[in-house]
């Protein structure tokens, strides 16, 4: 495998919770640029895949790399956010009282400089980057209302935007379509699929036929390793992929 062109690459990653596996060797790689879906059954193992990825679990053996030779294993959650690894949690976390706009103004990357008469200037360029980032994930046309008025979906989006805000290199995304409308799930694939045009986005879903939407590779996680990976078709039709989790 080139890892020149590899943005994330797990080799043999392996944790023990108490004795249970809950990752067994897995390896799995992600190109810059690409989407991966990544699905199974409960206990899979895709939290803690999450999880070790951004440094909240420490995996007991196996290797973790980011852009080619960053080594995350010895890195803490504040650094690997640091390198450009964002994570949507399933649930919103917006701030409710706050504007569409602040919320995202309050996530934009800190880009302080010591001369206040660049001050007008910075506030242009930041209200400018604020729009960009509303018109990406649909809620231009709301940037004055309070976060707290949005629905379920539109809060989802808001939070995606905050992450962007960051431009992060890999967006980790954990079920975003949980309680969404049809209408919203629809928008979110598009809004995903365009979000990966210029980084790497892992989406873990459930959805089928969001996953399908978001056409792209799709790894199927089962006791904590990879049980089969490719096209949502060929996942679909392969039969340990039907027994232990698309046939219940
Ligand atoms: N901190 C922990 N301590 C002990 N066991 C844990 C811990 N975190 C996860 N586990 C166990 O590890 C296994 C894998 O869990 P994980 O949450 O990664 O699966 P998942 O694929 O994300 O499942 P789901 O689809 O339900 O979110 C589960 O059996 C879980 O109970």
């Amino acid at each position: 495998m080139s890892l020149t062109n590899t943005q994330l690459y797990l080799d043999g990653v392996s944790v023990t919770f108490d004795g249970f596996r809950a990752l067994n060797n897995l390896s799995l790689a992600v190109e810059a640029g690409e989407m991966r879906a990544v699905i199974g059954p409960n206990g899979a193992g895709k939290t803690t895949m999450m999880d070790v990825i951004t440094g909240r679990t420490r995996p007991d053996t196996g290797d973790v790399f980011f852009g080619g030779m960053v080594d995350l294993t010895i890195l803490d959650e504040a650094e690997i956010a640091a390198l450009g690894i964002g994570r949507k949690f399933q649930k919103p976390t917006v701030f409710e009282s706050h504007t569409v706009a602040d919320n995202i103004c309050l996530a934009l990357k800190d880009e302080r400089t010591p001369f206040s008469a660049l001050f007008g200037a910075r506030n242009r360029i930041a209200r400018e980057r604020i729009d960009a980032v509303l018109a990406r994930v649909r809620l231009l046309d709301h940037r004055s209302r309070p976060a707290a008025e949005l629905s379920h979906g539109q809060k989802q989006w808001l939070e995606i935007g905050m992450l962007l805000a960051q431009d992060p290199k890999l967006l980790l995304v954990d079920e975003p379509v949980a309680g969404m409308t049809d209408a919203e799930t629809e928008d979110t694939a598009v809004l995903l699929r365009d979000i990966a045009r210029d980084r790497s986005v892992v989406v873990v879903e459930h959805d089928m036929a969001f996953v399908r939407a978001l056409d792209c590779k799709v790894t199927v996680l089962h006791e904590g390793s990879v049980l089969a990976e490719g096209s949502i078709d060929a996942v679909s039709a392969d039969e340990r992929v039907v027994e232990v989790y698309l046939g219940r």
